[in-house]
């Protein structure tokens, strides 16, 4: 069973009163970070998701940020992945492209897109030998304490349903506690086929930013921040990394139905 992570707090959250204040701290709290891991290890490895998450990355292709970043020591990877040709206007891999990766000077050998030419679960497999292979070379860190790969900041989004990721409410793979990297192949969000990363590497992230805009996702925001103990806990609830920082950015219309939701 994966460690369905019952919160004993609630985990921080910030407010904002709009998308446009919120894309303005993720960028600073991005570029805070990348300046951090880039001092202490020489990279910085960063984990995208797809939807709306890479539109609220837009400042940081804006001055002071683009010209202060140290692109050259970013790694950046997918949390989850359409499993479509990478020109393909569902690939999440050409989302980040076109708004955000074609704008900034990360070496393309930094940017680890899924093998667009194999089946989900050939696409997966090759992920995760890609990820075990980056270990050996030191780009990526291993956690100390359940030999998960350790990412330094997944920028998450959340459906309206609380999914993360491809881990969808009520779907088995929300308790995948072996692989790094597995495969799904009827995702009720379209298109069907995907690959993920698992709950266990997800939680073993040193930084997780939870990205929400929108009054459509209030409802699984209440859900997933409440401290009330549920057996069934969405997706976005089990989003709690052992050894890490983890930061919901809200929008107000996001954060409607929270009693707590003074904004910035
Ligand atoms: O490939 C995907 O579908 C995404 O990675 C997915 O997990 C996304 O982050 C959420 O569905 C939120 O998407 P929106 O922000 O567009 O609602």
């Amino acid at each position: 069973m994966a460690e369905a992570s019952i919160r004993s707090e609630k985990p921080k959250h910030i407010v904002f009163k709009g998308e446009e204040e919120l894309s303005k701290s993720l960028a600073k709290y991005t570029a805070d970070l990348s300046e951090k891991f880039v001092r202490e290890r020489g990279a910085f490895t960063v984990v995208l998701s797809g939807g709306s998450l890479i539109k609220s990355l837009r400042k940081l292709v804006e001055p002071p940020y683009v010209d202060s970043i140290e692109w050259a020591r970013w790694h950046v990877f997918w949390v989850d992945e359409r499993v479509v040709k990478k020109d393909h206007p569902d690939s999440n891999y050409k989302l980040a492209f076109d708004g955000f990766l074609s704008k900034v000077p990360i070496p393309p050998g930094h940017v680890y897109a899924i093998n667009d030419a194999l089946s989900p679960e050939g696409a997966a497999d090759d992920y995760e030998a890609c990820l075990r292979q980056l270990v050996k070379t030191e780009v990526l860190k291993l956690s100390k304490d359940n030999g998960f790969p350790k990412f330094d900041l997944m920028l998450l989004g959340m459906g309206p349903d609380g999914h993360v990721a491809s881990l969808f409410p009520g779907h088995p793979l929300v308790k995948e506690n072996q692989r790094w990297v597995t495969f799904i192949k009827e995702s009720p969000k379209p298109p069907p086929q995907r690959i993920t990363f698992t709950f266990p590497v997800i939680n073993s992230s040193s930084y997780i930013a939870q990205v929400v805009c929108g009054s459509n996702k209030a409802a699984a925001v209440h859900n997933a921040l409440g401290t009330e103990k549920t057996s069934d806990p969405l997706p976005a609830a089990m989003v709690n990394p052992r050894d890490g920082e983890l930061t919901w950015f809200l929008d107000e219309a996001a954060a409607s139905l929270l009693q707590d939701k003074a904004s910035l």
